[in-house]
């Protein structure tokens, strides 16, 4: 799928803006403050394919098949992992340059080790009441992968194998959306926070047809649970002629092997003389437990990440986010905070140095993807260049963790068995129906640097409404 950029006329965003007021929810109206509003300014824009269909009707050559039923899912996934304590100890206490109040950062390191971001920052949202309702869903059990399937779907067997903990967390987000799921019929948003139609009718008309001899009620949990099933495949469906992922996860201080779990073009191995040192099993940096997941009998016993997607789908869309999450190497961000100040300090008395940091952008490879890829190849850690190159990869690694996952499927016509190039691929359901799909990241627009005050003082925000809960 392609995007392209196009010219806008003059007062064009001001009538966009005026259109879609109607459409802006509530909340973001009282904080459109910072980075929210278009510039009237702006003279170019990007035209980008509409995601709720699979494939684009203007590029195909079977523009017909854009305009068969279609639904999609949009899914907020947020941050899929805990970073592990004994890594929260080695890599943010020696940074943070004071000590703090004897035994709090002990709580606070036990807390942000058990509990993921999200289910944690779920007490702050409720405190300042932000939802209704308080979500059930918990990102580590969408990212806790699994590729076994039931070769006959039953909903009695439905939630057998690693699949169970992914369709828990759907079902969490069927029931209280939040701003995490949007379901869309034909581009059409028909199930979200503020949009709830009957979701299950919705489905029964999509699939059409009764294959199990169930009715009514049962018929329709049947055709909800066939459709996540679905949605998981899709997320654990691996891109046809994806390359490996290049990223390359550095510690500090450890004594690992120099050599990087995935391939890097051949960078990994050079033998620099370097504290930070890549990581070989990059599953360690965190854990896929989650002790406020309400799914049940989660086994913490064997609490290494180890069931994560980035073990049985690494090179799915799902393991792919997961891993670009993992480049801020298991520094939360009050790691990060004391070197965006020293970016910060430096490039307020140097400012002709914006340019070659880059940190405002412009976004380019050199600047962006290589530090991402590459390791830091020098023992010099107290460098301003080393600060850089961390504050980036946590930028990045915060762009990742806001992204949305877009899934549109639509039944394949059974004539639609070729394998050509402009063909999308298919998934198949326990019944043997075949599905057209695509899966595609959106929103992956870069975060401010400054952003990184937003940050800090969120996260204190986050642990003390969490603190409070406790
Ligand atoms: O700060 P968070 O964790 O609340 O995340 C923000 C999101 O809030 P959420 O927690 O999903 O309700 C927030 O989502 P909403 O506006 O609340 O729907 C935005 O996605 C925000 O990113 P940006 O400022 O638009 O680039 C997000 O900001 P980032 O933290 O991703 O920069
Ligand atoms: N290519 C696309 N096709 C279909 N829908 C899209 C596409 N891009 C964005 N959307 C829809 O528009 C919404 C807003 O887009 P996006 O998230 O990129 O904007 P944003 O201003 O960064 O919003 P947010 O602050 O929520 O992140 C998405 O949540 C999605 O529903």
């Amino acid at each position: 799928m392609f995007s392209r950029l196009t010219q806008i006329p003059k007062g064009f965003v001001e009538k966009v803006e005026s259109e879609i007021e109607h459409l802006r929810p509530a909340y973001r109206k009282i904080h459109d403050e910072d980075f929210k509003t278009i510039d009237p300014a702006t003279c170019s824009a990007l035209v980008l394919p509409d995601l709720c269909f699979v494939g684009d009707s203007a590029m195909s050559a079977h523009p017909q098949q854009y305009y068969t039923p279609t639904i999609s899912v949009e899914i907020k996934v947020t941050q899929g992992h805990v970073k592990h304590t004994q890594n929260a100890h080695l890599l943010n206490r020696p940074k943070k340059g004071f000590m703090p109040a004897p035994g709090s950062l002990f709580k606070e390191d036990s807390i942000k080790g058990k509990v993921c971001k999200f289910c944690m920052h779920k007490k702050l949202k409720e405190k300042e009441g932000r939802w209704n309702n308080s979500s059930n869903y918990c990102p580590l059990d969408l990212f806790s992968g699994g590729s076994v399937r039931a070769a006959n779907y039953c909903p009695l067997d439905l939630f057998l194998g690693d699949r169970r903990r992914m369709m828990h967390a759907l079902l969490s987000l069927y029931g209280i959306p939040q701003n995490n799921f949007k379901v869309f019929q034909d581009g059409r948003e028909v199930f979200s926070d503020t949009v709830q139609e009957d979701l299950t009718g919705i489905l029964h008309q999509f699939f059409g047809d009764s294959v199990n001899g169930f009715t009514n009620g049962l018929q329709k949990q049947h055709e909800l649970h066939t459709f996540l099933d679905l949605i998981v495949d899709a997320l654990l469906s691996t891109p046809e002629g994806a390359k490996p992922s290049q990223i390359c996860h550095t510690q500090s201080n450890q004594a690992t092997p120099n050599s990087c779990a995935h391939s890097n073009g051949g960078s990994e191995g050079k033998g620099h003389a370097s504290s930070e040192v890549k990581v070989m099993n990059r599953t360690k940096l965190c854990s896929n437990f989650c002790a406020k997941s309400s799914y049940p009998n989660i086994d913490n016993s064997q609490n290494d990440g180890a069931a994560s997607v980035m073990l049985s789908a690494p090179e799915s869309v799902l393991g792919r986010i997961l891993c670009t999450q993992q480049l801020d190497d298991a520094v939360d961000i009050d790691g990060v905070f004391p070197l965006y100040q020293r970016v910060k300090d430096h490039l307020k008395a140097h400012p002709e140095d914006r340019c070659k940091f880059g940190v405002y952008g412009p976004f380019t490879k050199e600047l962006w993807l290589d530090p991402c890829i590459q390791g830091f190849d020098t023992a010099d850690t107290d460098s301003l260049e080393y600060a850089v190159y961390k504050v980036k990869r946590f930028i990045v690694s915060k762009t990742m963790q806001d992204c949305s996952i877009m899934v549109a499927m639509q039944r394949c016509p059974s004539c639609s068995q070729s394998k050509t190039a402009d063909v999308p691929p298919c998934l198949t359901d326990g019944h043997g129906r075949k599905f057209h799909y695509s899966v595609s990241i959106i929103d992956l627009d870069p975060k401010p640097f400054d952003k990184l005050t937003k940050y800090n003082q969120l996260e204190k925000n986050i642990l003390q409404a969490y603190t409070e809960y406790l």
